[in-house]
């Protein structure tokens, strides 16, 4: 599919890309050698990924990133390859290459290395590249971890250069940096796992409740919508209006990785009312997970009818329950 040049895009923001391998295994024996089946290798990192599912669905976007090194290089080229639109920031060190184990279970272990540092006029050179795209942006979406270098800050910056002009910020990241950009406010969406709005939350959460209360803070300080996906769970939506869950029978995955990124472009892909995103976001995560190392999926792959959405789920519930 391709978009029309001159509409808006997202534009998608990467500071820690990575040159995705993924080996897929029988079964993983640890401390053994192990012979794999069938390699992959994908241009990662989290906004990268939600660039290439939006690209693949024809909506525009552009993918912004620093690159280094032969691995920084293979992934630009395997971008253009791909016909997604990049917007590489040269930079002195490598870019990584993150390690993909799957097994025929449906287990997935990712190794993810540290990425080389920033310095900082190549941290202010990137955020540069961010705002010369903002004009011609419908959002700009910043995910994936940060390599050293970049300060807890940096995601609060993205955030101002947002609201400068007008862009409303999306984003998906974890730990201290994404902790100060949801106290300083201003975010359109945030996408966290279970997992990484329980550390935002500095607390357990084990009931769909638990969920619905962590999101209502985060709303509350400044974010529009909140959108947390459950692994095989599906994922809820916190947003103006109300409350959503949706999810399907569970699958045993592939790869699941890309999975939350699919899910996410799945929700930015088009306007629509927050349960029409929501069904579209699960439909694009489960799509994802039933394909190999970091791939994201086609219009082809997606099965928007396998998914049922619910207004108002329990707050009794469990999460595993659902
Ligand atoms: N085993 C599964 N069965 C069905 N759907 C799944 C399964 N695992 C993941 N999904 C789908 O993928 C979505 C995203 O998964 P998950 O919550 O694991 O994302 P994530 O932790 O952000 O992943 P990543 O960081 O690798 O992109 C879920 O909301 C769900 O729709
Ligand atoms: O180390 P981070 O930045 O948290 O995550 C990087 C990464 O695991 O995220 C993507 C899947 O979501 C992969 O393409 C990539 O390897």
């Amino acid at each position: 599919m391709t978009a029309a040049p001159d509409a808006p895009r997202v534009v998608t923001l990467t500071p820690n890309p990575s040159l995705d391998r993924a080996l897929h295994l029988e079964r993983l024996g640890v401390g053994e050698v192990n012979r794999a089946a069938a390699t992959h290798l994908h241009p990662g990192g989290k906004g990268i990924n939600v660039s290439r599912a939006l690209a693949a669905h024809g909506v525009p976007t552009r993918a912004v990133l620093p690159s280094g090194g032969p691995d920084g290089a293979q992934v630009v080229a395997l971008l253009a390859a791909q016909g997604v639109d990049a917007r590489p920031v040269p930079v002195a060190g490598d870019t990584r290459s993150n390690i993909t184990l799957t097994e025929s279970s449906g287990a997935t272990t990712k190794i993810n290395a540290p990425g080389a540092a920033l310095a900082p006029d190549e941290v202010a050179a990137l955020l540069a590249a961010v705002e010369s795209e903002l004009p011609a942006a419908s959002a700009v979406v910043a995910a994936g971890s940060l390599p050293a270098g970049l300060g807890d800050d940096f995601l609060t910056a993205v955030a101002d250069l947002g609201a400068r002009h007008g862009v409303p910020v999306v984003l998906d990241t974890s730990g201290a940096p994404f902790a100060a950009a949801v106290r300083h406010g201003g975010l359109a969406l945030v996408k966290p796992n279970d997992e990484e709005l329980a550390e935002l939350a500095g607390t357990e959460l084990g009931t769909v409740g638990d969920v619905l209360a962590a999101a209502r803070t985060v709303r509350a300080l400044g974010t529009d919508a909140v959108l947390v996906s459950l692994g095989a769970h599906g994922a809820l939506l916190v947003a103006e209006g109300g409350s959503w869950w949706a999810g399907g029978p569970p699958l045993v995955p592939v790869s699941t990785v890309g999975a939350g990124d699919s899910t996410l472009a799945g929700y930015l892909a088009a306007a629509g009312d927050p349960p029409d995103r929501l069904r579209r976001a699960v439909a694009w995560g489960r799509a994802a997970v039933l394909l190999p190392g970091s791939a994201v999926p086609r219009p082809s792959d997606t099965r928007p009818d396998e998914v049922a959405v619910v207004a108002d789920p329990d707050p009794a519930l469990a999460l595993k329950e659902l």
